[in-house]
Protein backbone atom coordinates (compact mmCIF):
# COMPACT_ATOMS: atom_id res chain seq x y z
CA UNK A 1 0.00 0.00 0.00
CA UNK A 2 0.89 3.75 -0.77
CA UNK A 3 0.07 6.13 1.82
CA UNK A 4 -0.37 9.55 1.66
CA UNK A 5 -0.46 11.89 4.84
CA UNK A 6 -1.42 15.96 5.29
CA UNK A 7 1.07 18.41 6.17
CA UNK A 8 -0.46 18.57 9.91
CA UNK A 9 0.55 14.84 10.64
CA UNK A 10 3.67 15.02 8.84
CA UNK A 11 4.38 17.87 10.86
CA UNK A 12 3.83 16.75 14.21
CA UNK A 13 5.25 12.91 12.99
CA UNK A 14 8.40 15.15 12.10
CA UNK A 15 8.23 17.42 15.49
CA UNK A 16 8.00 13.61 17.65
CA UNK A 17 11.31 12.39 15.58
CA UNK A 18 13.26 15.48 15.45
CA UNK A 19 13.00 15.67 19.70
CA UNK A 20 14.75 11.96 19.24
CA UNK A 21 17.62 12.97 17.21
CA UNK A 22 20.83 15.64 16.93
CA UNK A 23 19.46 18.87 15.31
CA UNK A 24 19.54 18.75 11.09
CA UNK A 25 19.54 14.87 10.74
CA UNK A 26 16.22 15.02 9.14
CA UNK A 27 17.45 17.59 6.38
CA UNK A 28 20.40 16.04 6.21
CA UNK A 29 18.72 12.61 5.73
CA UNK A 30 16.17 14.83 2.59
CA UNK A 31 19.10 16.21 1.50
CA UNK A 32 21.17 12.91 0.58
CA UNK A 33 18.54 11.03 -0.67
CA UNK A 34 17.32 14.15 -2.91
CA UNK A 35 21.06 14.35 -4.34
CA UNK A 36 21.02 10.82 -5.01
CA UNK A 37 17.63 10.69 -6.61
CA UNK A 38 19.05 13.61 -9.05
CA UNK A 39 21.57 11.72 -9.81
CA UNK A 40 19.37 8.88 -11.13
CA UNK A 41 17.31 11.59 -13.45
CA UNK A 42 20.38 12.59 -15.32
CA UNK A 43 21.47 10.36 -18.02
CA UNK A 44 25.29 10.29 -17.87
CA UNK A 45 25.77 11.07 -14.34
CA UNK A 46 26.49 13.93 -12.47
CA UNK A 47 29.96 15.23 -13.09
CA UNK A 48 30.45 18.04 -15.02
CA UNK A 49 26.95 18.78 -15.09
CA UNK A 50 24.94 22.23 -15.13
CA UNK A 51 22.55 22.16 -12.11
CA UNK A 52 20.33 25.51 -10.98
CA UNK A 53 18.93 25.04 -7.64
CA UNK A 54 15.85 27.71 -6.86
CA UNK A 55 15.67 28.02 -3.05
CA UNK A 56 12.44 29.66 -1.46
CA UNK A 57 13.17 30.87 2.38
CA UNK A 58 12.29 27.48 4.36
CA UNK A 59 13.57 24.28 5.04
CA UNK A 60 12.41 23.17 1.42
CA UNK A 61 14.97 25.67 -0.10
CA UNK A 62 17.28 24.13 2.57
CA UNK A 63 17.11 20.97 1.51
CA UNK A 64 17.80 21.69 -2.54
CA UNK A 65 20.61 23.78 -1.00
CA UNK A 66 22.41 21.06 0.65
CA UNK A 67 20.96 18.33 -2.09
CA UNK A 68 23.04 21.31 -4.61
CA UNK A 69 26.16 21.43 -2.09
CA UNK A 70 26.23 16.94 -2.44
CA UNK A 71 25.94 17.38 -6.22
CA UNK A 72 29.25 20.37 -6.29
CA UNK A 73 30.85 17.24 -4.14
CA UNK A 74 30.53 15.09 -7.14
CA UNK A 75 31.90 17.44 -9.73
CA UNK A 76 28.29 19.15 -10.84
CA UNK A 77 28.72 22.99 -11.72
CA UNK A 78 26.44 24.21 -9.38
CA UNK A 79 24.34 27.73 -9.03
CA UNK A 80 21.46 29.01 -6.48
CA UNK A 81 19.41 31.37 -7.24
CA UNK A 82 17.87 32.43 -3.76
CA UNK A 83 14.59 33.81 -4.21
CA UNK A 84 15.17 36.14 -1.02
CA UNK A 85 18.87 36.16 -0.28
CA UNK A 86 18.40 37.54 3.28
CA UNK A 87 16.34 34.59 4.04
CA UNK A 88 17.72 32.09 2.44
CA UNK A 89 18.63 28.70 4.44
CA UNK A 90 22.04 29.99 6.06
CA UNK A 91 23.48 26.27 6.73
CA UNK A 92 22.11 25.18 3.46
CA UNK A 93 23.91 28.38 1.79
CA UNK A 94 27.05 27.50 3.73
CA UNK A 95 27.30 23.96 2.79
CA UNK A 96 27.02 24.72 -1.18
CA UNK A 97 29.57 27.28 -0.68
CA UNK A 98 32.29 25.42 1.11
CA UNK A 99 31.60 22.87 -1.82
CA UNK A 100 31.85 25.47 -4.63
CA UNK A 101 29.37 26.16 -5.58
CA UNK A 102 27.59 29.60 -6.50
CA UNK A 103 25.21 31.87 -5.46
CA UNK A 104 22.96 34.74 -6.95
CA UNK A 105 19.63 36.43 -7.08
CA UNK A 106 16.74 35.94 -9.15
CA UNK A 107 17.65 38.50 -11.49
CA UNK A 108 20.31 35.88 -13.20
CA UNK A 109 18.05 33.13 -12.68
CA UNK A 110 17.02 33.31 -16.31
CA UNK A 111 20.71 33.01 -17.82
CA UNK A 112 21.71 30.05 -15.60
CA UNK A 113 18.40 27.77 -16.19
CA UNK A 114 18.89 28.72 -19.98
CA UNK A 115 22.57 26.40 -20.25
CA UNK A 116 21.06 23.96 -17.48
CA UNK A 117 21.22 20.56 -17.49
CA UNK A 118 19.33 19.90 -14.15
CA UNK A 119 16.78 22.02 -12.26
CA UNK A 120 15.66 21.80 -8.09
CA UNK A 121 12.45 23.27 -7.28
CA UNK A 122 13.13 24.17 -3.52
CA UNK A 123 10.58 27.30 -3.53
CA UNK A 124 8.22 25.70 -1.07
CA UNK A 125 6.96 22.79 0.11
CA UNK A 126 4.42 22.05 2.64
CA UNK A 127 5.19 24.94 3.93
CA UNK A 128 3.35 26.72 0.63
CA UNK A 129 0.19 28.70 1.05
CA UNK A 130 -1.74 29.51 -2.19
CA UNK A 131 -0.82 29.85 -5.85
CA UNK A 132 2.96 31.03 -6.09
CA UNK A 133 3.55 34.49 -5.17
CA UNK A 134 4.46 36.77 -8.40
CA UNK A 135 8.57 36.83 -8.05
CA UNK A 136 8.00 32.40 -7.31
CA UNK A 137 5.70 32.56 -10.48
CA UNK A 138 8.16 34.15 -12.88
CA UNK A 139 11.01 31.50 -11.73
CA UNK A 140 8.30 28.75 -12.47
CA UNK A 141 7.56 30.18 -15.96
CA UNK A 142 11.74 30.34 -16.39
CA UNK A 143 11.98 26.85 -15.02
CA UNK A 144 9.70 25.60 -17.76
CA UNK A 145 11.57 27.42 -20.58
CA UNK A 146 14.43 25.45 -19.40
CA UNK A 147 12.60 22.58 -19.59
CA UNK A 148 11.76 22.99 -22.74
CA UNK A 149 15.31 23.12 -24.07
CA UNK A 150 15.70 19.64 -22.27
CA UNK A 151 16.77 20.17 -18.56
CA UNK A 152 14.91 17.64 -16.14
CA UNK A 153 13.48 19.49 -13.66
CA UNK A 154 13.28 18.09 -9.94
CA UNK A 155 10.42 19.00 -7.27
CA UNK A 156 11.86 18.97 -4.04
CA UNK A 157 9.12 16.78 -1.31
CA UNK A 158 6.53 18.45 -3.98
CA UNK A 159 5.91 21.16 -6.90
CA UNK A 160 5.86 24.61 -5.32
CA UNK A 161 2.63 25.91 -5.49
CA UNK A 162 0.48 23.04 -5.62
CA UNK A 163 -1.43 22.27 -2.65
CA UNK A 164 -0.10 19.29 -0.57
CA UNK A 165 -3.91 18.29 0.99
CA UNK A 166 -5.93 18.66 -1.39
CA UNK A 167 -4.34 18.62 -5.01
CA UNK A 168 -5.41 21.48 -5.81
CA UNK A 169 -3.26 24.13 -8.00
CA UNK A 170 -4.78 27.35 -6.78
CA UNK A 171 -2.38 29.68 -9.21
CA UNK A 172 0.53 29.58 -10.89
CA UNK A 173 2.98 26.27 -9.76
CA UNK A 174 5.97 24.44 -11.19
CA UNK A 175 5.62 21.56 -13.82
CA UNK A 176 8.73 18.60 -12.19
CA UNK A 177 9.46 15.93 -14.63
CA UNK A 178 10.21 14.02 -11.08
CA UNK A 179 9.22 15.09 -7.63
CA UNK A 180 11.52 13.48 -4.59
CA UNK A 181 8.93 13.72 -1.51
CA UNK A 182 9.56 12.84 2.14
CA UNK A 183 8.70 10.82 4.85
CA UNK A 184 5.59 9.66 2.92
CA UNK A 185 3.38 10.50 0.23
CA UNK A 186 1.53 14.21 0.25
CA UNK A 187 -2.32 13.74 -1.11
CA UNK A 188 -1.46 16.50 -3.30
CA UNK A 189 0.83 14.64 -5.36
CA UNK A 190 -1.12 11.71 -6.19
CA UNK A 191 -4.92 13.54 -6.98
CA UNK A 192 -4.98 15.98 -10.08
CA UNK A 193 -4.68 18.34 -11.34
CA UNK A 194 -1.71 18.41 -8.87
CA UNK A 195 -0.13 14.49 -9.47
CA UNK A 196 0.09 16.25 -12.96
CA UNK A 197 2.69 18.72 -12.27
CA UNK A 198 4.73 16.13 -10.38
CA UNK A 199 5.87 13.61 -12.74
CA UNK A 200 7.46 10.53 -11.54
CA UNK A 201 7.12 10.19 -7.78
CA UNK A 202 10.07 9.00 -5.61
CA UNK A 203 9.64 8.67 -1.86
CA UNK A 204 12.89 9.19 0.29
CA UNK A 205 12.77 7.43 3.94
CA UNK A 206 13.58 9.72 6.70
CA UNK A 207 12.47 7.55 9.43
CA UNK A 208 8.92 9.07 10.21
CA UNK A 209 6.99 5.84 9.55
CA UNK A 210 6.31 4.66 13.20
CA UNK A 211 5.70 8.33 14.24
CA UNK A 212 2.53 8.92 11.37
CA UNK A 213 -1.18 8.78 12.23
CA UNK A 214 -3.76 7.06 10.10
CA UNK A 215 -3.18 7.75 6.04
CA UNK A 216 -5.96 10.85 4.71
CA UNK A 217 -5.09 8.88 1.47
CA UNK A 218 -3.90 5.30 0.30
CA UNK A 219 -3.38 3.44 -3.37
CA UNK A 220 -3.70 -0.20 -3.46
CA UNK A 221 -0.45 -1.87 -5.07
CA UNK A 222 -0.63 -5.19 -7.29
CA UNK A 223 0.05 -7.29 -3.60
CA UNK A 224 -3.00 -5.36 -2.28
CA UNK A 225 -4.97 -6.17 -4.65
CA UNK A 226 -3.72 -10.21 -5.15
CA UNK A 227 -5.13 -10.65 -1.46
CA UNK A 228 -8.19 -8.76 -2.11
CA UNK A 229 -9.01 -10.52 -5.66
CA UNK A 230 -11.41 -13.67 -4.35
CA UNK A 231 -10.77 -16.77 -5.35
CA UNK A 232 -12.51 -20.45 -6.05
CA UNK A 233 -11.86 -22.89 -3.57
CA UNK A 234 -12.65 -26.37 -3.40
CA UNK A 235 -15.94 -25.92 -2.13
CA UNK A 236 -16.89 -23.51 -4.05
CA UNK A 237 -19.94 -23.44 -6.32
CA UNK A 238 -21.09 -20.80 -8.92
CA UNK A 239 -23.89 -19.51 -6.42
CA UNK A 240 -20.96 -19.24 -3.41
CA UNK A 241 -18.92 -17.18 -5.84
CA UNK A 242 -21.66 -14.90 -5.92
CA UNK A 243 -24.80 -14.04 -8.30
CA UNK A 244 -24.29 -10.02 -9.44
CA UNK A 245 -27.58 -8.75 -10.84
CA UNK A 246 -27.41 -6.02 -13.77
CA UNK A 247 -29.65 -3.47 -14.41
CA UNK A 248 -28.86 -1.96 -17.27
CA UNK A 249 -29.26 -1.08 -20.83
CA UNK A 250 -32.79 0.07 -22.56
CA UNK A 251 -34.06 -0.06 -25.93
CA UNK A 252 -31.93 2.93 -26.84
CA UNK A 253 -28.84 1.96 -25.36
CA UNK A 254 -28.82 -1.62 -25.62
CA UNK A 255 -24.99 -1.43 -26.03
CA UNK A 256 -24.50 -0.19 -22.10
CA UNK A 257 -25.82 -4.33 -20.89
CA UNK A 258 -23.74 -5.92 -23.07
CA UNK A 259 -20.63 -3.59 -21.83
CA UNK A 260 -21.71 -3.73 -18.34
CA UNK A 261 -22.34 -7.60 -18.38
CA UNK A 262 -18.77 -8.18 -19.94
CA UNK A 263 -17.55 -6.60 -17.13
CA UNK A 264 -19.61 -8.22 -14.87
CA UNK A 265 -18.56 -11.87 -15.97
CA UNK A 266 -14.56 -10.69 -15.39
CA UNK A 267 -15.11 -9.72 -12.19
CA UNK A 268 -15.19 -13.03 -10.25
CA UNK A 269 -18.57 -13.58 -9.40
CA UNK A 270 -20.14 -17.37 -9.64
CA UNK A 271 -22.75 -15.98 -11.99
CA UNK A 272 -23.99 -12.96 -14.08
CA UNK A 273 -28.19 -11.84 -14.05
CA UNK A 274 -29.27 -9.52 -16.67
CA UNK A 275 -32.39 -7.79 -16.10
CA UNK A 276 -34.04 -5.26 -19.29
CA UNK A 277 -34.66 -4.85 -22.30
CA UNK A 278 -31.46 -6.05 -23.96
CA UNK A 279 -31.46 -9.70 -22.66
CA UNK A 280 -31.09 -10.88 -26.99
CA UNK A 281 -28.25 -7.86 -27.32
CA UNK A 282 -26.68 -9.41 -24.24
CA UNK A 283 -27.31 -13.28 -24.69
CA UNK A 284 -25.81 -12.61 -28.33
CA UNK A 285 -22.40 -11.80 -26.90
CA UNK A 286 -22.37 -13.66 -23.95
CA UNK A 287 -24.67 -17.04 -23.80
CA UNK A 288 -23.55 -17.85 -19.78
CA UNK A 289 -25.92 -15.02 -18.85
CA UNK A 290 -29.36 -15.73 -17.05
CA UNK A 291 -31.30 -13.13 -18.62
CA UNK A 292 -34.83 -12.09 -17.20
CA UNK A 293 -37.03 -10.11 -19.18
CA UNK A 294 -39.07 -9.09 -15.53
CA UNK A 295 -38.53 -6.54 -13.42
CA UNK A 296 -35.24 -6.74 -10.89
CA UNK A 297 -37.97 -8.07 -7.75
CA UNK A 298 -38.84 -11.28 -10.05
CA UNK A 299 -35.46 -11.81 -10.74
CA UNK A 300 -34.11 -14.28 -8.25
CA UNK A 301 -31.37 -14.38 -5.75
CA UNK A 302 -28.29 -12.05 -6.40
CA UNK A 303 -25.76 -10.59 -3.61
CA UNK A 304 -25.13 -7.66 -5.31
CA UNK A 305 -27.21 -5.81 -7.57
CA UNK A 306 -25.87 -2.77 -10.41
CA UNK A 307 -27.97 -0.50 -11.70
CA UNK A 308 -27.50 2.42 -14.30
CA UNK A 309 -25.47 2.13 -16.99
CA UNK A 310 -27.96 2.93 -20.41
CA UNK A 311 -30.50 2.62 -18.37
CA UNK A 312 -32.82 5.97 -19.28
CA UNK A 313 -35.60 7.27 -16.73
CA UNK A 314 -38.42 6.09 -17.47
CA UNK A 315 -40.93 4.90 -15.42
CA UNK A 316 -39.40 1.13 -15.58
CA UNK A 317 -36.19 2.31 -15.12
CA UNK A 318 -37.77 4.17 -12.00
CA UNK A 319 -39.28 0.91 -10.60
CA UNK A 320 -36.21 -0.59 -11.28
CA UNK A 321 -34.24 1.81 -8.89
CA UNK A 322 -36.56 1.42 -6.59
CA UNK A 323 -36.72 -2.00 -6.16
CA UNK A 324 -33.08 -2.62 -6.37
CA UNK A 325 -32.66 -0.08 -2.97
CA UNK A 326 -35.25 -1.81 -1.09
CA UNK A 327 -33.01 -5.35 -1.47
CA UNK A 328 -31.31 -5.77 2.02
CA UNK A 329 -27.50 -6.90 -1.19
CA UNK A 330 -24.78 -4.32 -1.61
CA UNK A 331 -26.08 -2.51 -4.56
CA UNK A 332 -23.65 -0.37 -7.10
CA UNK A 333 -25.62 2.71 -8.85
CA UNK A 334 -23.99 4.03 -11.61
CA UNK A 335 -24.95 6.18 -14.35
CA UNK A 336 -28.82 7.36 -14.79
CA UNK A 337 -29.36 5.68 -11.49
CA UNK A 338 -27.46 8.25 -9.45
CA UNK A 339 -30.28 10.42 -10.77
CA UNK A 340 -33.25 8.24 -9.71
CA UNK A 341 -32.32 7.12 -6.51
CA UNK A 342 -33.46 9.07 -3.76
CA UNK A 343 -31.27 10.09 -0.89
CA UNK A 344 -33.16 9.63 2.07
CA UNK A 345 -33.60 5.91 0.91
CA UNK A 346 -29.97 5.14 -0.02
CA UNK A 347 -28.66 6.95 3.18
CA UNK A 348 -30.96 4.69 5.53
CA UNK A 349 -29.73 1.15 3.51
CA UNK A 350 -28.64 -1.03 5.46
CA UNK A 351 -26.44 -2.82 3.08
CA UNK A 352 -23.73 -1.16 1.35
CA UNK A 353 -24.06 0.99 -1.16
CA UNK A 354 -21.57 2.18 -4.08
CA UNK A 355 -21.83 5.28 -5.86
CA UNK A 356 -19.82 5.39 -9.16
CA UNK A 357 -20.04 9.12 -10.65
CA UNK A 358 -17.84 10.58 -12.99
CA UNK A 359 -17.60 14.62 -12.22
CA UNK A 360 -20.37 15.58 -14.70
CA UNK A 361 -22.72 13.10 -12.37
CA UNK A 362 -21.35 14.14 -8.90
CA UNK A 363 -21.50 17.53 -9.64
CA UNK A 364 -25.15 17.76 -10.22
CA UNK A 365 -25.37 15.56 -7.15
CA UNK A 366 -23.88 18.30 -5.14
CA UNK A 367 -25.45 20.83 -6.93
CA UNK A 368 -21.76 22.44 -8.04
CA UNK A 369 -20.61 23.11 -11.87
CA UNK A 370 -18.35 20.39 -12.56
CA UNK A 371 -15.06 22.73 -12.77
CA UNK A 372 -15.70 22.75 -8.76
CA UNK A 373 -15.29 18.96 -8.56
CA UNK A 374 -12.32 18.36 -11.52
CA UNK A 375 -10.60 21.21 -9.57
CA UNK A 376 -11.20 19.62 -5.97
CA UNK A 377 -12.02 15.46 -6.63
CA UNK A 378 -10.75 14.72 -2.60
CA UNK A 379 -13.06 17.30 -0.93
CA UNK A 380 -16.11 16.68 -3.34
CA UNK A 381 -15.71 12.26 -3.25
CA UNK A 382 -16.19 12.90 0.78
CA UNK A 383 -18.65 15.56 0.49
CA UNK A 384 -20.98 12.73 -1.63
CA UNK A 385 -19.60 10.29 0.54
CA UNK A 386 -20.80 11.83 3.55
CA UNK A 387 -24.36 13.35 2.00
CA UNK A 388 -25.31 10.10 0.73
CA UNK A 389 -23.90 7.78 4.09
CA UNK A 390 -22.48 5.42 1.28
CA UNK A 391 -19.35 4.77 -0.53
CA UNK A 392 -18.53 6.62 -3.59
CA UNK A 393 -16.00 5.73 -6.64
CA UNK A 394 -15.50 9.51 -8.45
CA UNK A 395 -14.38 8.30 -11.78
CA UNK A 396 -11.58 10.58 -13.92
CA UNK A 397 -8.12 12.04 -14.59
CA UNK A 398 -7.83 10.64 -10.89
CA UNK A 399 -10.32 8.20 -9.75
CA UNK A 400 -10.72 8.17 -5.77
CA UNK A 401 -13.45 5.72 -3.37
CA UNK A 402 -14.31 7.34 -0.21
CA UNK A 403 -16.20 6.11 2.55
CA UNK A 404 -16.67 7.81 6.10
CA UNK A 405 -14.38 6.84 8.80
CA UNK A 406 -11.39 5.24 6.42
CA UNK A 407 -8.31 6.80 4.73
CA UNK A 408 -10.06 7.52 0.72
CA UNK A 409 -8.13 5.19 -1.92
CA UNK A 410 -6.34 6.95 -5.27
CA UNK A 411 -6.03 4.43 -8.00
CA UNK A 412 -2.77 4.67 -9.27
CA UNK A 413 -3.30 2.30 -12.93
CA UNK A 414 -5.35 4.54 -14.78
CA UNK A 415 -5.10 5.84 -18.32
CA UNK A 416 -6.87 8.93 -20.02
CA UNK A 417 -7.18 6.11 -23.06
CA UNK A 418 -9.93 5.21 -20.95
CA UNK A 419 -12.03 8.27 -21.90
CA UNK A 420 -14.03 6.26 -24.51
CA UNK A 421 -17.68 5.70 -24.35
CA UNK A 422 -18.55 2.93 -22.12
CA UNK A 423 -15.37 2.26 -20.40
CA UNK A 424 -17.25 3.25 -16.81
CA UNK A 425 -20.22 0.70 -18.08
CA UNK A 426 -17.30 -2.28 -18.31
CA UNK A 427 -16.15 -0.42 -15.13
CA UNK A 428 -19.39 -0.77 -12.84
CA UNK A 429 -20.23 -4.74 -13.87
CA UNK A 430 -16.91 -5.50 -12.80
CA UNK A 431 -16.66 -3.66 -9.34
CA UNK A 432 -20.28 -5.07 -9.25
CA UNK A 433 -19.12 -8.30 -9.81
CA UNK A 434 -16.33 -8.30 -7.13
CA UNK A 435 -18.88 -6.79 -4.60
CA UNK A 436 -21.06 -10.06 -5.19
CA UNK A 437 -18.00 -12.12 -5.02
CA UNK A 438 -18.15 -10.48 -0.84
CA UNK A 439 -15.40 -7.73 -1.06
CA UNK A 440 -16.28 -4.48 0.79
CA UNK A 441 -17.06 -1.96 -0.94
CA UNK A 442 -14.04 0.17 -0.26
CA UNK A 443 -12.30 -2.62 -1.90
CA UNK A 444 -14.70 -3.60 -4.31
CA UNK A 445 -14.46 0.35 -6.10
CA UNK A 446 -10.60 0.18 -5.62
CA UNK A 447 -9.79 -3.54 -6.72
CA UNK A 448 -12.24 -2.63 -9.73
CA UNK A 449 -10.53 0.65 -10.45
CA UNK A 450 -7.16 -0.97 -10.29
CA UNK A 451 -8.21 -3.71 -12.59
CA UNK A 452 -9.93 -1.84 -14.84
CA UNK A 453 -7.09 0.55 -15.21
CA UNK A 454 -4.61 -2.14 -15.79
CA UNK A 455 -6.57 -3.95 -18.31
CA UNK A 456 -6.15 -0.33 -20.26
CA UNK A 457 -2.80 0.08 -19.82
CA UNK A 458 -2.20 -3.84 -21.00
CA UNK A 459 -4.42 -3.39 -24.07
CA UNK A 460 -3.91 -1.29 -27.43
CA UNK A 461 -4.72 2.08 -28.04
CA UNK A 462 -6.92 3.50 -29.43
CA UNK A 463 -9.38 0.91 -27.84
CA UNK A 464 -13.25 0.43 -27.92
CA UNK A 465 -14.57 -0.30 -24.29
CA UNK A 466 -15.22 -3.77 -24.82
CA UNK A 467 -11.70 -4.62 -24.86
CA UNK A 468 -11.04 -3.76 -21.71
CA UNK A 469 -13.61 -6.62 -20.39
CA UNK A 470 -11.56 -8.61 -22.62
CA UNK A 471 -8.13 -7.87 -21.29
CA UNK A 472 -9.52 -7.99 -17.76
CA UNK A 473 -8.46 -12.13 -16.90
CA UNK A 474 -5.22 -10.97 -18.32
CA UNK A 475 -4.28 -8.82 -15.76
CA UNK A 476 -5.72 -10.28 -12.62
CA UNK A 477 -3.84 -13.23 -13.74
CA UNK A 478 -0.72 -10.97 -13.81
CA UNK A 479 -1.44 -9.65 -10.46
CA UNK A 480 -2.43 -13.06 -8.95
CA UNK A 481 -0.64 -15.75 -11.26
CA UNK A 482 -1.14 -18.65 -8.80
CA UNK A 483 -5.10 -18.04 -8.10
N1 LIG B 1 8.37 17.79 7.61
C1 LIG B 1 9.43 16.98 7.54
O1 LIG B 1 9.42 15.88 8.02
C2 LIG B 1 10.63 17.44 6.83
C3 LIG B 1 10.60 18.61 6.09
N2 LIG B 1 11.62 18.96 5.33
C4 LIG B 1 11.47 20.04 4.37
O2 LIG B 1 10.89 21.18 4.93
C5 LIG B 1 9.84 21.63 4.10
C6 LIG B 1 8.90 22.48 4.87
O3 LIG B 1 9.65 23.59 5.23
P1 LIG B 1 8.97 24.90 5.83
O4 LIG B 1 8.03 24.55 6.89
O5 LIG B 1 10.08 25.80 6.21
O6 LIG B 1 8.12 25.49 4.63
P2 LIG B 1 8.50 25.61 3.06
O7 LIG B 1 7.82 24.50 2.36
O8 LIG B 1 9.92 25.81 2.85
O9 LIG B 1 7.69 26.95 2.68
C7 LIG B 1 7.85 28.13 3.44
C8 LIG B 1 8.43 29.22 2.59
O10 LIG B 1 7.61 29.38 1.44
C9 LIG B 1 7.17 30.73 1.34
N3 LIG B 1 5.85 30.69 0.70
C10 LIG B 1 4.69 30.21 1.20
N4 LIG B 1 3.72 30.29 0.30
C11 LIG B 1 4.27 30.84 -0.82
C12 LIG B 1 3.74 31.18 -2.09
N5 LIG B 1 2.46 30.97 -2.40
N6 LIG B 1 4.59 31.71 -3.00
C13 LIG B 1 5.88 31.94 -2.69
N7 LIG B 1 6.41 31.63 -1.48
C14 LIG B 1 5.63 31.09 -0.57
C15 LIG B 1 7.20 31.25 2.73
O11 LIG B 1 7.33 32.64 2.68
P3 LIG B 1 6.83 33.55 3.89
O12 LIG B 1 5.36 33.30 4.02
O13 LIG B 1 7.58 33.14 5.09
O14 LIG B 1 7.13 34.93 3.41
C16 LIG B 1 8.42 30.54 3.27
O15 LIG B 1 9.58 31.20 2.87
C17 LIG B 1 9.28 20.36 3.53
O16 LIG B 1 8.48 20.54 2.40
C18 LIG B 1 10.57 19.60 3.24
O17 LIG B 1 11.11 20.03 2.00
C19 LIG B 1 12.86 18.18 5.30
O18 LIG B 1 13.94 19.04 5.39
C20 LIG B 1 13.04 17.22 6.43
C21 LIG B 1 11.86 16.61 6.96
N1 LIG C 1 -8.62 11.54 -18.36
C1 LIG C 1 -8.81 10.33 -17.85
N2 LIG C 1 -7.78 9.65 -17.28
C2 LIG C 1 -7.96 8.42 -16.76
N3 LIG C 1 -9.17 7.78 -16.75
C3 LIG C 1 -10.22 8.41 -17.29
C4 LIG C 1 -10.10 9.70 -17.85
N4 LIG C 1 -11.32 10.07 -18.31
C5 LIG C 1 -12.16 9.04 -18.04
N5 LIG C 1 -11.49 8.04 -17.42
C6 LIG C 1 -12.05 6.76 -16.97
O1 LIG C 1 -12.86 6.23 -18.02
C7 LIG C 1 -14.07 5.71 -17.52
C8 LIG C 1 -15.21 6.53 -18.11
O2 LIG C 1 -16.39 6.26 -17.47
P1 LIG C 1 -17.70 7.14 -17.74
O3 LIG C 1 -17.39 8.57 -17.54
O4 LIG C 1 -18.79 6.54 -16.96
O5 LIG C 1 -17.92 6.94 -19.30
P2 LIG C 1 -19.05 6.12 -20.07
O6 LIG C 1 -20.34 6.63 -19.52
O7 LIG C 1 -18.86 6.47 -21.51
O8 LIG C 1 -18.84 4.69 -19.80
C9 LIG C 1 -13.95 5.79 -15.99
O9 LIG C 1 -13.38 4.61 -15.50
C10 LIG C 1 -12.98 6.95 -15.80
O10 LIG C 1 -12.27 6.89 -14.58
K1 LIG D 1 9.29 22.38 -4.00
Amino acid sequence: MRHAHAVDSVRSAEAALMATLPPGTLMRRAAAGLAAACGGVLDGGVYGRRVVVLAGSGDNGGDALYAGARLAGRGAGVTAVTLDPDRAHPDGLAALRRAGGRITGPDHAPAALARADLVLDGITGIGGKGGLRPRAAELAHAARAASASGAVVVAVDLPSGVDADTGETPGEAFRADATVTFGTYKPGLLVDPAAEYAGALRLVDIGLGPYLPEPELEALQHEDVARLLPVPRGESDKYRRGVVGVVAGSQRYPGAAVLAVGGALRGGAGAVRYVGPAGDAVIGRYPETLVSAGPPAKAGRVQAWVIGPGLGDDHLARQSVDEVLACDVPVLIDADALRLADRERVRARRAPTLLTPHAGEAAALLDVAREEVERARLSHVRRLAAAYRATVLLKGSTTLVAEEGAPARVNPTGTAWLATAGSGDVLSGLTGSLLAAGLSARDAGSVGAYLHGLAARHTRHPFGAHEIADRVPYVWHSVHPRA
